[in-house]
C-alpha cells in the first residue's frame, strides 16, 4: 500500500491530466507574456529578525476540516497587513480544498509575493504558477527523484520564480545544497506518516551553510516556536493551522514577525 504523499501525488496527476488536456502548454507559454513580472522575496528573508509565510490552508490530510475561507484575497490581506513576508497558497484541491483561482485571488489582493504550495512534479505545474502570477513555487524533495528536481529547479528559475525546496531529512538536504537552492524549508512533517517532529530543524539546519535562507515549516503554534526555530537559525516560519484558526491572523502574524536570535551569528 503507498503512502499518504503517493496518494495525494497520484490525485495531482489525475487532476493535472484534464487541466493540461483542456489548456495546451503552448497556450500557458503564451498567457506568460501577461503574467505580473516576479516579485523577490529573498531580501525580505535576509532582513533582521522572522519573516512569516502565512499560509491559505483550508483542510489537511492530517487534520481535515481547518477553517471556511471563503475570501482568501481578504484572509492574505489581514496577513500582509500584519507584516507577512509572503503569502502562501495551498492550490492542491482533493486534500487541501485549494485552486489556482485561489492563488490569482490572492496575487491580485497583495504586494508582498505569493507562493503557490502544491505538489509540483511536472513542467506543466511551474508554467500554472507563473501564469497564474506565482512569485515562489515549493518543490518537494520528497516527490521528486534527483534528475527530475534538478530540472524543475533550472526550469523555475528561468521563469524567474523563487524555488523552497522542502527537505525532510539528511539526504533530502545534502540534495538541496548541492543543487544550490537559495532557500531550503525543513518539514517538521514526515508526508509519508504524517507525524510532525519539532526536533527535525535542529538536526538539519546545521548542515546548511549560511549563506542560504532556512524556513521552518510544520506545526508551529506561535511565538515561542518561532523564537525556538530563530534560535536554531530559520530566517522564516511557514505556517498554516495556526493562522487559519485565529481570529484574529493580522495579530497572529504580527506576533511571529520580528524575533532575533537570542544567540550565537545571525544566519
Ligand atoms: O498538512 C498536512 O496534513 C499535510 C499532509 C501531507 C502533505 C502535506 C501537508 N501539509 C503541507 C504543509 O507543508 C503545511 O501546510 C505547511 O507546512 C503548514 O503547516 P501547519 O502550520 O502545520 O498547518
Amino acid at each position: 500500500m503507498g503512502t499518504v504523499l503517493d496518494e495525494i501525488v497520484a490525485g495531482v496527476r489525475e487532476d493535472l491530466a484534464l487541466r493540461q488536456a483542456s489548456v495546451p502548454e503552448a497556450d500557458l507559454r503564451a498567457a506568460l507574456a501577461d503574467a505580473p513580472a516576479p516579485r523577490d522575496p529573498m531580501p525580505h528573508f535576509r532582513g533582521a529578525g522572522s519573516s512569516v509565510i502565512a499560509e491559505v490552508k483550508r483542510k489537511s490530510p492530517s487534520k481535515g476540516e481547518l477553517a471556511d475561507i471563503p475570501d482568501p484575497a481578504a484572509l492574505a490581506t489581514e496577513y500582509a497587513a500584519g507584516g507577512a513576508a509572503a503569502i502562501s497558497v495551498l492550490t492542491e484541491q482533493r486534500r487541501f480544498g485549494g485552486s489556482l483561482d485561489d492563488l490569482r485571488a490572492v496575487r491580485a489582493a497583495v504586494e508582498v509575493p505569493v507562493l503557490r504550495k502544491d505538489f509540483i512534479v511536472t513542467e506543466y505545474q511551474l508554467l500554472e504558477a507563473r501564469a497564474a502570477g506565482a512569485d515562489l513555487a515549493l518543490l518537494m524533495a520528497s516527490c521528486l527523484p534527483d534528475d527530475r528536481l534538478d530540472r524543475l529547479h533550472d526550469l523555475a528559475r528561468e521563469l524567474g520564480l523563487t524555488v523552497l525546496l522542502e527537505v525532510h531529512d539528511e539526504a533530502e538536504t545534502e540534495r538541496a545544497i548541492e543543487i544550490g537552492a537559495e532557500l531550503i524549508g525543513v518539514n517538521a512533517r514526515n508526508l509519508k506518516t504524517l507525524e510532525v517532529d519539532a526536533g527535525t530543524f535542529g538536526r538539519l539546519a546545521p548542515l546548511v551553510p549560511a549563506a542560504r535562507v532556512l524556513v521552518a515549516e510544520s506545526g508551529i503554534t506561535g511565538q515561542a516556536d518561532v523564537q525556538r526555530f530563530v534560535d536554531e537559525g530559520a530566517r522564516a516560519v511557514l505556517v498554516g493551522e495556526a493562522l487559519v484558526r485565529d481570529g484574529a491572523p493580522r495579530d497572529a502574524v504580527a506576533a511571529m514577525t520580528g524575533l532575533q536570535r537570542r544567540s550565537g551569528e545571525q544566519r
